[in-house]
């Protein structure tokens, strides 16, 4: 059986006359989570809304487990989850009924409701009307519902958009929890520490188009084109060196004498790459 649970070549979509992807391709496998990073407006959104059949592409072809994405019916949808900012709750429900409602709907047995409550860190909240909850409780019940069935691909659509730290640390723990029982998670973000920490592989979208794509420390090193290192001494001097033979030799004297507290290479961010390649920040 293959692998590879979602795929789409040459995607373009055009709103009216307004261009919005252009040509874009890509593939995700069982195991793994895809990025798709860009500024806002690039077409995160209007991406997932084609690989979910929500919307149809102007041209290209897209394959959600085996199937094309114009196809897509409820065999389909009973396998992907879907987080979004319209992935709404029962706010007049409390945490347990709102499960319980989409575990009914989607065939799940209730028993399962409690295991996920304590994985999500919902338990205690469990009576609580969603009303009631904060942003990140919130955020957290939105995806307990979206892995309630245990899908194959999740889609997240800035899964820890306007989250503290904390919480977004727990989403992220859960997701690599998901990703390592094998669901493939495509995620769509701002946050470029977010997909270095989490992804296998990123797209970098700009105006439709992908700018770079690969694994996030490839893509890193592919454009550390002025080698540098960042030598910080006991006396807590920094020296910023170029790789030259002049720089190893310092280096060198400092090593023999014992000064260097701390040295790092300084390999581009994703963040740089971005800046380098579209001419604009992420954020
Ligand atoms: N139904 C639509 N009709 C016309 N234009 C649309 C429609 N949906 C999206 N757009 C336009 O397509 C562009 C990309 O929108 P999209 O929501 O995909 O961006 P995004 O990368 O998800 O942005 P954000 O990070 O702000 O959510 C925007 O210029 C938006 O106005």
């Amino acid at each position: 059986m293959s692998t590879e649970y979602l795929s789409f070549h040459h995607l373009s979509k055009t709103f009216q006359k307004d261009p919005v992807l252009k040509d874009i391709s890509a593939t995700l496998e069982r195991g793994h989570i895809l990025g798709f990073l860009g500024p806002s407006g690039a077409g995160k959104t209007t991406t997932i809304k084609i690989l979910t059949g929500q919307l149809r592409p102007s041209s290209g072809e897209a394959y959600v487990l085996g199937k094309h994405c114009q196809d897509i019916d409820e065999s389909i949808y009973e396998q992907i989850g879907i987080v979004t900012d319209e992935s709404g709750v029962y706010e007049r429900l409390s945490v347990y009924d709102n499960l319980k409602y989409f575990a009914r709907l989607l065939n799940v047995p209730l028993s399962n409701i409690p295991t996920l409550l304590n994985r999500i860190g919902l338990y205690e909240h469990r009576k609580k009307a969603a009303a009631k909850l904060s942003k990140g409780q919130t955020q957290r019940l939105i995806l307990a519902r979206a892995i309630l069935h245990r899908p194959r691909v999740l889609f997240l659509d800035e899964p820890t958009s306007g989250l503290d730290p904390a919480t977004s640390m727990e989403i992220h723990k859960m997701l690599l929890e998901l990703k390592d029982a094998g669901m493939a998670i495509f995620l769509t973000t701002h946050n470029m520490e977010e997909a270095a920490k989490l992804c296998d592989n990123v797209a970098l979208l700009n105006e439709g188009i992908i700018v770079e794509y690969g694994n996030p420390k490839d893509i890193c090193l592919r454009h550390n084109i002025h080698k540098r290192y960042r030598v910080r001494l006991h006396d807590g001097s920094i020296h910023e060196l170029a790789q030259s033979e002049e720089s190893a030799r310092a280096i060198a004297n400092w090593l023999a004498q014992d000064q260097i507290e701390t040295i790092h290479s300084c390999e581009p961010t994703l963040e740089t790459v971005f800046l380098s390649a579209t001419g604009r920040s992420l954020s």
